[in-house]
C-alpha cells in the first residue's frame, strides 16, 4: 500500500486507527426492493430498484454498509447491479485488502488503478469505508468530510407515473403529510405536446408558486428545447434539468443561454473534466450531485468545488437511492458551503419498506441529516435477505 508522508501512520494513534480499520473483507449483494407505484423516465422505467448493497468489516469487528444505486439496469447510466457486483469481487474488492479505511483518498487511488469508471460501484465502497470509519472513531461520517453546516435540507419529490390525475393526487399527500412541497416532474416518455398537458394539470392543481423542476433525462432534441422551452416557463417551472444529450455541449449552451429559466446540468456531469468543461462552457447554470456520477463522497465534494468556482447553483441530486444511499449523500451534502436548491434524496420514501431499521426523518418539508456514528443508519438484516437476488 502506498501512503503519503503526512499520513496519520506517522503518529502513534494514527498507526493505531490505520491498523484498526485495516480492510479484512468486503462483500456485495444485489438488492431488488419492490416501489410503492411505476417510476417513469425517457430512457427507463422500473417498479423495483436494483441496489448494490456492500459490507466492509475491518480488523477491529467494526462493519460499515454502503449503497449504489441503479434505474432500469444500465440505462440511466452504464452501470448495472450485475456488473458493479462482477467488478467489486473481482477488482475492487481485491485491490482494498489490507488496506485502512481511514485513508479514503488512497483508497480511491487503489480502486482508480484496479478499475476505469465504475462511479457508482466505487461510490458505494467509499460510503462503507466512511460508515466504517466514523463507528470506529464514534463520530458522523460528515466530521470525515469536513463537518455538517447544515442538518436538514429542502426536499424534492418527484412524479412520475405519467397519470396526471395520479400524480396531482400524490403531490398533495406529500404535501398535506409535511414531507414534501417542491416537486420534480419526468418528462421526455411521451411526446411533448403530451407532457405538456400533464405539466399544465399538474399546475394547475398545485397550490399557486409550488416550485416544480422539469427533468427531461436527455430526451429532446435543441430544436425541440427551442419550440417548448417557453411554455415550461409559462407553466412556472423553476428548474429544466438535462434536456439534451450529455455530451452536446455546444447545443447545450446555446440552449441554456436562451432560456429565461435556469438549465440543471445532470448527465452531462460525472467526472472532475466534465465538470469543469460544462461549467466553462455555460451549458447550465445549476448542477445535480449524486454519488453515483462522482465515485467518492471526497469526489463529490471536488466536483461540487469546480462547479461552484464558476458561479454553478448546486442540487443535491439521488437515483431513488434507500435510507443506506440517502444517508451517504446527507453526510456529503451536509458539509457543502451552498447548497441552493436542496436535495432530493426521496428515494426512502417510494421503496414499499425501506432497507432500513429507522428510516431518514421527514417533517418540515425538510429531510433531516440522521444523527449517530458513521453513515447514521442501519440497515435491517430481514429486509436486506427478504430483497436480496439468491445467488
Ligand atoms: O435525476 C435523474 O435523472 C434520476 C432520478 C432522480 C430522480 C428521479 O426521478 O430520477
Ligand atoms: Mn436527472
Amino acid at each position: 500500500m502506498t501512503v503519503s508522508p503526512a499520513s496519520p501512520q506517522e503518529t502513534a494513534a494514527g498507526r493505531d486507527l490505520c491498523r484498526a480499520t485495516a480492510i479484512r473483507r468486503i462483500s456485495a449483494r444485489i438488492i431488488e426492493a419492490p416501489t410503492t407505484r411505476q417510476h417513469k423516465l425517457s430512457n427507463t422505467s422500473v417498479r423495483h430498484q436494483g441496489y448494490i448493497f456492500v459490507t466492509v468489516e475491518l480488523e477491529n469487528g467494526v462493519t460499515g454498509f454502503g449503497e449504489g444505486s441503479t434505474l432500469g439496469g444500465p440505462r440511466w447510466a452504464e452501470e448495472s447491479v450485475e456488473a458493479m457486483k462482477a467488478n467489486i469481487d473481482a477488482y475492487l474488492a481485491p485491490a482494498l485488502i489490507g488496506h485502512p479505511a481511514c485513508l479514503a483518498e488512497a483508497a480511491s487511488l487503489q480502486m482508480e488503478r484496479a478499475a476505469k469508471r465504475n462511479y457508482t460501484a466505487k461510490s458505494a465502497i467509499d460510503m462503507a469505508l466512511l460508515d466504517a470509519t466514523g463507528k470506529t472513531l464514534e463520530v458522523p461520517a460528515h466530521v470525515l468530510l469536513g463537518g455538517a453546516v447544515r442538518t436538514s435540507f429542502e426536499a424534492v419529490w418527484a412524479l412520475a407515473s405519467g397519470d396526471a390525475a395520479q400524480e396531482v393526487e400524490e403531490a398533495l399527500e406529500m404535501i398535506r403529510r409535511g414531507w414534501f412541497r417542491r416537486f420534480k416532474i419526468k418528462l421526455g416518455f411521451a411526446d411533448p405536446q403530451t407532457d405538456l398537458a400533464r405539466l399544465a394539470a399538474l399546475q394547475a392543481a398545485l397550490p399557486a408558486g409550488t416550485p416544480l423542476v422539469a427533468d427531461v433525462n436527455q430526451a429532446w432534441s435543441e430544436a425541440e428545447c427551442i419550440r417548448h422551452l417557453p411554455a415550461l416557463r409559462d407553466l412556472g417551472v423553476s428548474l429544466i434539468e438535462q434536456p439534451i444529450a450529455a455530451g452536446q455541449t455546444a447545443a447545450s449552451a446555446r440552449i441554456a443561454a436562451r432560456s429565461e429559466v435556469p438549465v440543471m446540468m445532470d448527465e452531462s456531469v460525472s467526472t472532475l473534466a466534465e465538470a469543469a468543461r460544462e461549467s466553462a462552457a455555460a451549458t447550465g447554470s445549476v448542477l445535480s450531485l449524486k454519488l453515483c456520477k462522482h465515485g467518492s463522497a471526497h469526489t463529490l465534494k471536488r466536483v461540487a468545488g469546480i462547479a461552484a468556482a464558476q458561479g454553478v447553483q448546486l442540487y443535491g441530486g439521488c437515483l431513488l437511492e434507500s435510507s443506506i444511499g440517502a444517508a451517504g449523500h446527507l453526510q456529503a451534502f451536509a458539509t457543502l458551503p451552498r447548497l441552493e436548491w436542496g436535495t432530493e434524496q426521496f428515494g426512502p420514501k417510494i421503496l414499499v419498506e425501506d432497507l432500513v431499521t429507522e428510516g431518514l426523518r421527514y417533517a418540515d418539508f425538510q429531510v433531516h441529516l440522521p444523527q449517530g456514528p458513521g453513515l447514521g443508519i442501519t440497515p435491517n438484516p430481514e429486509v436486506i435477505d427478504k430483497y436480496a437476488r439468491k445467488e
